[in-house]
C-alpha cells in the first residue's frame, strides 16, 4: 500500500479522535484570546474608578482560571496530536521494514544502505511533524489569527486593524522565501562538518603511511581547504540565519509603532477607549507567532509532501523473487537435489558466472565443493534458496523445480552458514536459536557442543546470555562462524550449506565439527563449500570448479586418481602449503 493510501486510510481510521484533538486545540485559542479582551475590560474598568477591591481579586481569579483552562486543553490537544504523529510514523516505519524485508538481496546490493536509512529516518520524520506538530500549529495559528481579528475588528476598531496588521503580513511570506535557503545552507554546513571528519578519520588511520612518505603538508594542506570552505558555508548561514532573526522584530516593531500612532490618536480623539487600545497591542503581540508559525508549516507540508513522494517510490518497489502465481503445494522436501544448469548471469554482468554446472545429490549425501575465489562457489549456493533466481528448470529439489516451489517452503528446509557467520546485537542464545523460537536450552547446548563452541560459550561471564556486539563481548573470527554453524545444526531441516564456514577455524576444530556433521548426515543433505580440502575429504561427491564451469567432478579418492588441479592442490595443502586461495 502506498504512503498516501496509508496516510488517508490512518487519518480515516483516527477521524474522530483526530478531529476531538483539533477541537481540543480551537476551544484552547479560544480562551486564549479573552485575555486581551477581559484586560481590556479591567483598564477600562480601573480608569473609571469603577473599581473595588473585591472586583481585582475577582479579575485576578477569572485570570488564573482562563489561563489554567487555555494550558489544559491546549495540552491534551497538543499531546494527542503528538501521539498520533507518532503512532502514524511508526506505521509508516513498520511498512517499510515489512517491505524491505521482501526485496532480494540484488535490491541492498544495488541501493546504498545509508540512504535507504535516511528514508526510514527522516522522511518518516517528516510526514509525522507535519501530521503533528504541522497540524497542531496550523490549526492553532488560523483559529488563533481568525479570532483576533473577529475580537479586534468588533471590539476595538477595523480601522486600526487593518492599518497595523500590515507589516505582519509579510511575515509568513518572508519565511517561506528564506526557510529553505536557511536549511540549504544548514545542510551545506553539515556535509562539509562531515567531510571534515571523515577526512580526519581517514588522515589518522593512515597516519603511518602519511609519515612514512612525509605527507603531512599535503594532507595539512588538504584539511585547510575544507576548513575555508566550512567557514564560507558558515557564514553564509550565519548571514541568513541573522536576516531572519532580524526581520521578525523589525516587522513587529513596525506594527507596534503604526498602532501606538494610529491607536493613539484614536484613544486621544475619543474614537476608542483606553482599554480597547491595551487590548490591540496585547492582541497584536499575539498574532505576531501564529503568523510566524504559518511560514514554517507551509514550509513543513511542502518538505512532507516531498518525502511522502519519496517514501512512495520505495514502497512502490516490487519485490523481484517471489512465489510463482501457482505454487505447488510441497509443505516439507526430503532433500535431494539436481542442478542441470546451462548458465546463470547476474543482472548487470556481461557473461555468465555459471555455465553447464550438473550435479545430484541424494539425500543425507555430502557434496564439496572447491574452487579458486571467485570461480563461482556462493553464487552456486545462493541459487538454491533462491537468493539470485536459477533459469527455469535448472535446479530440481525432490524432482520439482524450486521455482515452483512455495518460497517460504524451500527457504524453511535450507539452513545456510554464510561465509562471515553474521551475527546479530543479542545474547549468544538468541543467536544460536535465531528464527526458531521452539528451541529449548539443552537443544541449543547441544547445537553449540556439536559446532565446537560450547566451550567458549561457557568461558563467557554469562555464558549464553552474553551479549555479542558494540554493547557487549567481541567473538573471533572462529568463534562466529562456529556460533553461526550451531545456528545451522539447531535448525532442524533437510539441507544444510555451509559456505566456507570452516575458515577461520582451526584443523583439530574442523575435524571435530566434520565428525558431528556426519553424525546428523543421514537426515541431512550437505553441501559444504571450503578452501582447505580437508573439510571435503569426506564428501560423497565433490566439485572442483573453474571459471565457472565443472572442472573435475568425483569423490576424494577418484579425483586424487585423477591427479588434476583437485590431487594437486591437496598434495600442496598436505605438505602445509595452502594454493587455492
Ligand atoms: N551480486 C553479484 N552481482 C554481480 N556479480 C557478482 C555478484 N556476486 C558475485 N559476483 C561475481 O561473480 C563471480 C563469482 O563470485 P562468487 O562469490 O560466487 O565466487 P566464490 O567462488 O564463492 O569466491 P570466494 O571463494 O572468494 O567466496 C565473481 O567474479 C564476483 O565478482
Amino acid at each position: 500500500m502506498n504512503p498516501r493510501t496509508l496516510l488517508k486510510q490512518f487519518l480515516r481510521d483516527y477521524k474522530w479522535a483526530y478531529g476531538f484533538s483539533i477541537l481540543t486545540i480551537i476551544a484552547s485559542e479560544f480562551i486564549n484570546v479573552q485575555f486581551p479582551h477581559i484586560l481590556g475590560k479591567f483598564t477600562d474598568a480601573l480608569q473609571a474608578h469603577r473599581l473595588t477591591f473585591h472586583d481585582v481579586v475577582v479579575y485576578a481569579l477569572l485570570l488564573f482560571v482562563v489561563g489554567v483552562v487555555y494550558v489544559l486543553l491546549y495540552g491534551i490537544g497538543q499531546y494527542r496530536n503528538g501521539k498520533f504523529g507518532r503512532d502514524f510514523e511508526y506505521l509508516l516505519r513498520r511498512r517499510l521494514f515489512e517491505h524491505w524485508e521482501l526485496l532480494s538481496t540484488e535490491y541492498f546490493r544495488l541501493k546504498s544502505i545509508g540512504d535507504l536509512l535516511n528514508h526510514a529516518m527522516n522522511d518518516v520524520q517528516q510526514v509525522r511533524e507535519a501530521l503533528a506538530g504541522g497540524v497542531n500549529i496550523l490549526t492553532n495559528a488560523i483559529f488563533l489569527l481568525v479570532a483576533t481579528l473577529v475580537m479586534t475588528f468588533t471590539t476595538v476598531s477595523a480601522k486600526l486593524t487593518v492599518v497595523s496588521i500590515i507589516p505582519l503580513l509579510f511575515i509568513p511570506f518572508f519565511i517561506i522565501w528564506l526557510g529553505p535557503r536557511i536549511r540549504f545552507a544548514s545542510r551545506r554546513v553539515q556535509e562539509g562538518l562531515s567531510d571534515m571528519s571523515e577526512l580526519t578519520e581517514e588522515s589518522f588511520s593512515s597516519i603511518r603511511l602519511i609519515k612514512a612518505t612525509a605527507n603531512e603538508p599535503v594532507e595539512t594542506a588538504r584539511f585547510q581547504e575544507r576548513v575555508d570552505e566550512i567557514v564560507k558555508r558558515q557564514l553564509t548561514l550565519f548571514r541568513r540565519s541573522a536576516l531572519f532573526q532580524s526581520f521578525i522584530p523589525t516587522m513587529s516593531s513596525i506594527s507596534f509603532a503604526i498602532a501606538l500612532l494610529y491607536g493613539g490618536y484614536l484613544a486621544l480623539s475619543g474614537q476608542i477607549r483606553l482599554g480597547s487600545f491595551v487590548a490591540f497591542t496585547l492582541y497584536l503581540g499575539l498574532l505576531v507567532q501564529p503568523l510566524q508559525q504559518i511560514g514554517f508549516v507551509i514550509n513543513n507540508f511542502q518538505r512532507a509532501s516531498a518525502s511522502l513522494a519519496r517514501l512512495q517510490i520505495l514502497l512502490d518497489e516490487k519485490p523481484s523473487i517471489t512465489d510463482a502465481p501457482n505454487p505447488l503445494d510441497v509443505q516439507t522436501l526430503v532433500g535431494d537435489i539436481r542442478v542441470d544448469l546451462s548458465s546463470f548471469q547476474y543482472r548487470d554482468a556481461t557473461e555468465p558466472v555459471l555455465r553447464d554446472i550438473e550435479f545430484h545429490i541424494k539425500p543425507g549425501q555430502t557434496l564439496g565443493i572447491v574452487g579458486r575465489t571467485g570461480s563461482g562457489k556462493t553464487t552456486l549456493v545462493n541459487l538454491l534458496p533462491r537468493i539470485f533466481d536459477p533459469p527455469a528448470n535448472s535446479i530440481f529439489i525432490d524432482g520439482h523445480d524450486i521455482r515452483e516451489l512455495p518460497l517460504a517452503t524451500l527457504r524453511q528446509s535450507i539452513a545456510y552458514v554464510p561465509q562471515d557467520g553474521f551475527l546479530f546485537s543479542t545474547s549468544i542464545g538468541v543467536n544460536i536459536s535465531f528464527g526458531d523460537a521452539d528451541a529449548t536450552m539443552e537443544q541449543i547446548e547441544r547445537a553449540a557442543k556439536a559446532a565446537c563452541v560450547y566451550d567458549d560459550i561457557m568461558a563467557f561471564p554469562d555464558g549464553f546470555d552474553t551479549v555479542i556486539g558494540e554493547r557487549g563481548v567481541t567473538l573471533s573470527g572462529g568463534q562466529r562462524q562456529r556460533t553461526a554453524i550451531a545456528r545451522a545444526f539447531l535448525k532442524q531441516v533437510p539441507i544444510l550449506i555451509m559456505d566456507d564456514s570452516l575458515s577461520a577455524v582451526d584443523m583439530k576444530t574442523e575435524k571435530r565439527i566434520i565428525e558431528a556433521l556426519e553424525k546428523v548426515r543421514q537426515t541431512r543433505t550437505t553441501i559444504i563449500i571450503a578452501h582447505r580440502l580437508s573439510a571435503v575429504r569426506h564428501a560423497d561427491q565433490i566439485l572442483v570448479i573453474e571459471d565457472g564451469q565443472i572442472a573435475e567432478q568425483g569423490t576424494h579418492d577418484e579425483l586424487i586418481a585423477l591427479d588434476g588441479l583437485y590431487a594437486k592442490t591437496y598434495h600442496m595443502q598436505q605438505e602445509g602449503e595452502v594454493l587455492v586461495q
